[in-house]
């Protein structure tokens, strides 16, 4: 059985969600888009074969010849439509963040239990990468001791014109936010947001690079450096310290060349070339489990809600220059794995 697909959102991301949707894995078609720009909607959908365009997310989302719904429209308008998937009892694929308050997300996860069933899945595509898999095996193998800190940076070449300070922790710190919960297996306790120089690249009034440092429940530390117009490339490292070993994501690089008495290799220009893999298994897995009638097994609303509370309270440290505890609710136990 085919997953027919409706994608409300048709910009970067959601274009290149269709590209692998429709030329890169099985199971699934695209068969209806929507955009508040409705030119471009209908534009993707004449492109794509037996694929309608709606003018509403909504209208989409009603829509008896879709079966699951993506969402990859602005972060601030993903709540309304990840609720009225739910609603309409449609699995639901959002790109992070889940909803852009932690209000938001406690909304979504109340009528997801409501409803009974787990619908939604959160975009936090890091976890399907195998560099991150592999850190993640090595770390629970034991084989470092146990881990104590980590050091971590996510480095763009050049933000986008409408980039802030608060999208620094908001649209790119969050991946390390969930990514640093699934890797250790725990809660984010407490965050600090320092502003180191400034980076003379950057627009005025954005404060960038960030210095973060994250408390987790255990005690571990992580450091987190985000840099948004870094310039030589989008570099992702990590690195975590055992007690007795270290382990670090690799380079990239398909190959390293050497010449002249130097040797180099390739970084990745942006997020779509880095995490290509990724995506395509975050995907691949997503149709798979929905197509056996199991639920999506991916990163949940609670792994959003999370991500997102721990973004207010690195907001707030971002503006007091203060160290500020996370408070979350007691996990559901809807969510209990
Ligand atoms: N997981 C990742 O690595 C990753 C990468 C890029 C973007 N994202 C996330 O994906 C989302 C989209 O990002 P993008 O870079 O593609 O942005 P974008 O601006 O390129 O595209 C967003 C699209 O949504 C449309 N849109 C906005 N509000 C809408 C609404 N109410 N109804 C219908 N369409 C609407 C816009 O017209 C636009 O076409 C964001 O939440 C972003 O954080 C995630
Ligand atoms: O929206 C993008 C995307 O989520 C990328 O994965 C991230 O590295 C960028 O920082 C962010 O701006």
């Amino acid at each position: 059985m085919t997953l027919r697909i409706g994608v409300i959102g048709v910009g970067m991301i959601g274009q290149d969600h269709i590209r692998r949707l429709t030329e890169v894995l099985s199971g699934g078609r695209v068969v209806a888009v929507s955009d508040v720009d409705h030119d471009r909607a209908r534009k993707i959908a004449s492109a794509l074969p037996g694929c309608t365009s709606h003018v509403t997310g909504e209208e989409l989302i009603a829509d008896p010849n879709v079966d699951a719904v993506v969402v990859t429209t602005w972060g601030p308008t993903h709540e309304e439509f990840v609720l009225a998937a739910i609603e309409a009892g449609k699995p639901v694929f959002c790109e992070k963040p889940l909803a852009t308050t932690r209000e938001a997300c406690e909304r979504i996860m109340s009528a997801e239990s409501g409803a009974g069933q787990r619908l939604v899945q959160v975009g936090f595509m890091r976890r399907f990468d195998a560099s991150y898999r592999a850190l993640k095996d090595a770390v629970d193998s034991g084989r470092i001791g146990a881990a104590l800190m980590m050091h971590c940076a996510h480095r763009m070449p050049e933000a986008a014109p409408n980039y802030t300070s608060e999208m620094a922790i908001t649209d790119c710190l969050i991946h390390e936010i969930d990514l640093v919960r699934w890797l250790f297996n725990d809660e984010i306790a407490a965050v600090r947001v320092l502003k180191p120089r400034g980076n003379s690249n950057t627009q005025e009034g954005v404060d960038d690079p960030l210095f973060v440092l994250i408390e987790l429940g255990s005690g571990i530390l992580v450091d987190v450096e985000v840099s948004a117009n870094i310039r030589y490339g989008y570099d992702i490292r990590g690195e975590v310290v055992g007690e007795s070993g270290t382990v670090a994501l690799a380079d990239n690089t398909d190959v390293v060349l050497k010449q002249g008495a130097h040797y180099s290799g390739r970084v990745p220009s942006d997020w779509r070339e880095r995490f290509i893999r990724a995506y395509d298994i975050e995907f691949q897995e997503w149709i798979d489990n929905l197509a056996a009638n199991k639920p999506p097994a991916g990163p949940t609303s609670w792994d959003g809600y999370a991500a997102t509370a721990v973004a207010d309270a690195a907001i707030e440290a971002m503006r007091t220059g203060n160290r500020k505890t996370v408070m979350l609710a007691t996990k559901p136990d809807f969510y209990q794995d």
